[in-house]
């Protein structure tokens, strides 16, 4: 089945919230960056590149957070794995209409896609400081 992954960029305990600003039914919720694997390409290599278009940074990726999510209605799965900042650029908002790095206690203060529920109750642990 198709993957589409995203990243949960973890940097001082926060984790970084994208607002999506299209299509217009997704419009104003937030999601972690990412998107479709392309044909051939691992889903490391869809992340490190769906970052630097989305947000021009280069991350490294880690373990996977949260379960595979079948995404309702289409024939595409969601993965989302952890991810670090590599060097001294700063996520910007190259496709998105905001962006926010959310504490664990701040998790609840957006609202998520859907399908992202499961994936933002696991992250706690991981924004531990
Ligand atoms: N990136 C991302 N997509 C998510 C998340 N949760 C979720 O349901 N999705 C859905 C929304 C979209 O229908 C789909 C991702 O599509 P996209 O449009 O961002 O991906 P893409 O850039 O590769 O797409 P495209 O331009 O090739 O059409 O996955 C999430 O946390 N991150």
């Amino acid at each position: 089945m198709p993957v589409i992954v995203g990243a949960a960029i973890v940097a001082d305990g926060r984790v970084l919230a994208c607002e999506r600003a299209a299509p217009a039914e997704v419009a104003g919720m937030w999601e972690f960056p990412g998107g479709k694997v392309d044909p051939g390409e691992s889903e490391v290599a869809a992340l490190i590149r769906e970052c630097e278009e989305e947000l021009a940074v280069d991350v490294e990726v880690g373990d996977r957070v949260g379960d595979d999510i079948p995404l309702a209605g289409r024939d595409y799965v969601l993965k989302v794995y952890l991810a670090r900042l590599r060097g001294d650029r700063r996520p910007q908002a190259l496709e998105h209409s905001d962006l926010r790095w959310l504490a664990a206690d701040e998790l609840l203060t957006v609202p998520w896609l859907p399908a992202d529920a499961p994936i933002v109750a696991a992250l706690p642990p991981h924004l531990a400081v």
